[in-house]
């Protein structure tokens, strides 16, 4: 027996500045706004929008508030996920360089940064949206308050970590995004609303499915870390589907807890349950995996699941021995973590220190030279999941399993044949007399004669 395959995508918001612009005629800085139109101006000249599907099966586009997003298409294994998302990033950081090279034409100069990170510098929060897909069921709301206790211990072990200032001093915390929530959350009514988004959106045959939308994750840099942040999530789900329960480890306040969570760095605080009981964090998270260890023993794995299940439990014995070195080159927080404090030791720089700030903030800074993901990585202090190879042919290409495959297929024949269409995750159209529209259902289906013969109608 194995897991049952489930379609998964993610989404990335990401942060935009300009650095060192300077107009001729000395008007406004460029703001975010500004910068965001340059940096989609290629993209609107051949789409004519700053919403496209692109010939991989993802989405690219400009949503209100200037945070340029890359929805990855819909995949069947975490793996995948991990290729498609950075291929996003290489999208984007190509758009930035072209957007850069623009401004340069202009006279106005400076450089475009995108940030994978979720917060800017004006304090506005934004995100990186998980969805997987997961049976209808009748009971779909208790499956979600089951999830929110393991989505506010979470981050343990998938935080990117984060600087948090107060008038006491300045530590160093699990999450950006926490916080964040917690002001978020303040005057909203239901408890897990900004952790799981409840609008009913399957991307799917509405009778069979729903999209489980989770919004209140950290944005990834380090590969292993959105392998684990899937991974782990999708063993869980599937312990769920199983008909297991764990309502013994539900939260009293949870919006409370994930503030709290992610202050402790040594996960140790204890929570209190609905239950009367109190446990840790970390407690939480052991007693997560044991069950999913339990409800997996004897199952075939596939290589990934195995990975993400031997870092779940590498990174919870980094917390229960004090060692972070067992993850200091795959959990986000670990990583960056090192990293400053290497920084301080030489330095002698305190936290709040700006030099520190910008070597936090160049921890999230996509461009291979600005950024050090790259660098970290070619010295050994960075794991990778993905090939550049795997990278560069998804941006291209979309995932071969699942309905990606459809789209993919139709708007690279569609933008070859200079066909004016439309697409969304479930429609494909064609603009000419005919109209013609084939709607695709089944996220799982990467086969369909429709799609055939609609490409087919297209000609040469
Ligand atoms: N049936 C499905 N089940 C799970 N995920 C899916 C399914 N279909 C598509 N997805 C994924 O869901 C994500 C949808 O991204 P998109 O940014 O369009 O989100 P949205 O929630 O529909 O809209 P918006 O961000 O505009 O509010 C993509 O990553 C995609 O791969
Ligand atoms: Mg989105």
């Amino acid at each position: 027996m194995s897991l049952a395959p489930r379609i998964i995508g993610i989404e990335t918001e990401y942060g935009i500045t300009v650095d060192g612009a300077r107009r001729p005629d000395s008007g406004p800085p460029i703001g975010a706004d500004e910068a965001a139109r340059y940096l989609f101006r290629k993209v609107v000249e051949w789409g004519r929008s700053s919403n496209v599907f692109l010939r991989n099966g993802g989405r690219l586009y400009l949503d209100v508030g200037s945070h340029p997003e890359y929805a990855t298409a819909e995949c069947d294994d975490v793996r995948d996920v991990v290729v498609q998302d950075r291929a996003g990033e290489a999208i984007l950081n190509d758009l930035a360089e072209d957007a850069t090279a623009r401004l340069a034409e202009e006279g106005i100069g400076g450089r475009v940064h995108l940030l994978k990170n979720n917060v800017d510098s004006a304090g506005n929060a934004f995100g990186c949206h998980e969805n997987y897909l997961v049976r209808r069921r009748r009971d779909f709301q208790r499956t979600v308050d089951q999830l929110v206790p393991f989505f506010v211990t979470r981050q343990i072990l998938t935080g990117a970590g984060a600087v948090r200032e107060t008038a006491g001093g300045a530590t160093y915390c699990f999450s950006q995004r926490s916080e964040h929530l917690w002001d978020a959350m303040s005057s909203a009514t239901t408890r897990s609303r900004p952790i799981i988004n409840s609008r009913d959106e399957p991307h799917g045959d509405p009778d069979l499915y729903r999209r489980l939308h989770v919004i209140s994750g950290d944005s990834s840099v380090a590969e292993t870390t959105t392998l684990l942040k899937l991974g782990m999530t999708a063993l869980l789900l599937d312990l769920l589907e199983s008909g297991e329960r764990l309502d013994d480890l539900l939260l009293v306040d949870p919006m409370r807890s994930i503030r709290d969570v992610s202050r402790d760095l040594t996960a140790t605080t204890p929570l209190e349950l609905a239950s009367g009981r109190r446990r840790s964090a970390l407690e939480m998270q052991e007693e997560y995996l044991e069950r999913v260890l339990a409800h997996t023993a004897g199952m075939t794995l596939r290589p990934v699941e195995q990975q993400a299940l031997e870092l779940w439990e590498r990174g919870l014995r980094a917390l229960r021995t004090g060692d972070h070195s067992l993850v200091d080159t795959e959990l986000d927080w670990a990583i960056k973590e090192r990293l400053v404090e290497r920084y301080r030791a030489g330095s002698g720089a305190g936290l709040t220190d700006m030099r520190v700030q910008r070597l936090l903030l160049a921890y999230h800074d996509i461009s291979p030279t600005d950024g050090l993901a790259d660098k970290l990585c070619a010295r050994g202090l960075m794991a990778r999941v993905a090939t550049d190879e795997e990278i560069a042919t998804a941006r291209t290409t979309p995932p071969q399993t699942t309905r990606a495959k459809l789209r993919g297929d139709f708007v690279a024949a569609a933008q070859e044949r200079r066909r004016d269409h439309t697409v969304d995750w479930v429609h494909l159209k064609l603009n000419d007399a005919t109209q013609h529209t084939v709607l695709c259902k089944d996220p799982f289906a990467s086969s369909d004669e429709r799609v055939a013969a609609l490409i087919a109608a297209m000609g040469t």
